[in-house]
């Protein structure tokens, strides 16, 4: 299993008391397989994805990333484990204004400290996978709002990561370009073994989902589960 949550409550503050936004949520996503997360507004599902980011420490609970435990980690270990394991897709496409679409990629792996060739060679072959072959050295401010969410996918993928947590990325898109940019994102997964979580507030983006959890109050409900567990990674 690649990410799996036990248990999680985590708790904010809120005036003399704590707000609970996850109370005892259990989630368990496969490698190859794409979860989405559905729930109202307030919900919870950000907080979901903060903590399966390892960004907040959850108040109890257990979060298991590609088989490690991360309650025990320290900083540094938990920010080594992110990078990489962890590829995280926001909802607004964050490229850096001044690079090209392959140096977007490139910058991830050189953070890792991957050798630059075989950088340029894997992050031409992922925009050649987003089907942005044609657009590798076109600045952001030359694409459309779908082409740049691709580079963000591509990007998250960089470092071939074992989970993939991807924050409403159609909210930018219309109707049919949403749907591209879901069902590229789930093939992607399947093809790489990758866990991904998907949060959406699109019912049509449950179709191309393997498991539908459903946020509301702060607990969790798995309201389908079709996954059949891919042997691959
Ligand atoms: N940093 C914070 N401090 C205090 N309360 C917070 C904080 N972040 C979120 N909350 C509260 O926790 C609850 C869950 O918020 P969260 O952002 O996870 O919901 P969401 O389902 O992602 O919402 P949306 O769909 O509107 O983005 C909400 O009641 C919110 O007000």
């Amino acid at each position: 299993m690649s990410l799996v949550l036990s248990d999680v409550t985590l708790t904010y503050p809120d005036g003399d008391t704590r707000l609970t936004a996850l109370d005892r949520v259990s989630l368990r996503v496969p490698p190859g397989s794409l979860t989405a997360v559905v729930g109202p507004s307030g919900s919870g599902k950000s907080s979901l994805l903060a903590v399966a980011a390892t960004l907040i420490r959850p108040d109890s609970g257990q979060v298991v990333v590609d088989g490690t435990d991360t309650a025990g980690l320290a900083p540094a270990a938990l920010t080594a484990l992110r990078r990489r394991s962890i590829g995280i897709v926001f909802q607004q496409p964050n490229l850096l204004a001044a690079l090209t679409a392959v140096e977007q990629l490139q910058v991830m792996a050189h953070l890792d400290g991957r050798p630059p060739r075989e950088a340029r060679a894997r992050a031409l072959d992922l925009l050649a996978a987003v089907g942005l072959s044609g657009q590798a050295g076109r600045r952001p401010g030359q694409l459309s709002g779908g082409q740049r969410q691709r580079v963000t996918i591509a990007r998250a993928l960089m470092n071939e990561p074992r989970v993939l947590l991807v924050d409403e990325p159609t909210s930018a898109l219309d109707h049919e370009r949403g749907a591209a940019v879901v069902e590229l994102l789930a093939a992607l997964v399947r093809e790489r073994g990758t866990a991904a979580v998907l949060v959406t507030h699109d019912r049509s983006h449950l179709a191309v989902a393997d498991q539908v959890a459903e946020v509301g109050d702060g607990r969790l409900r798995v309201v389908t589960a079709q996954v059949a567990a891919p042997a691959a990674g």
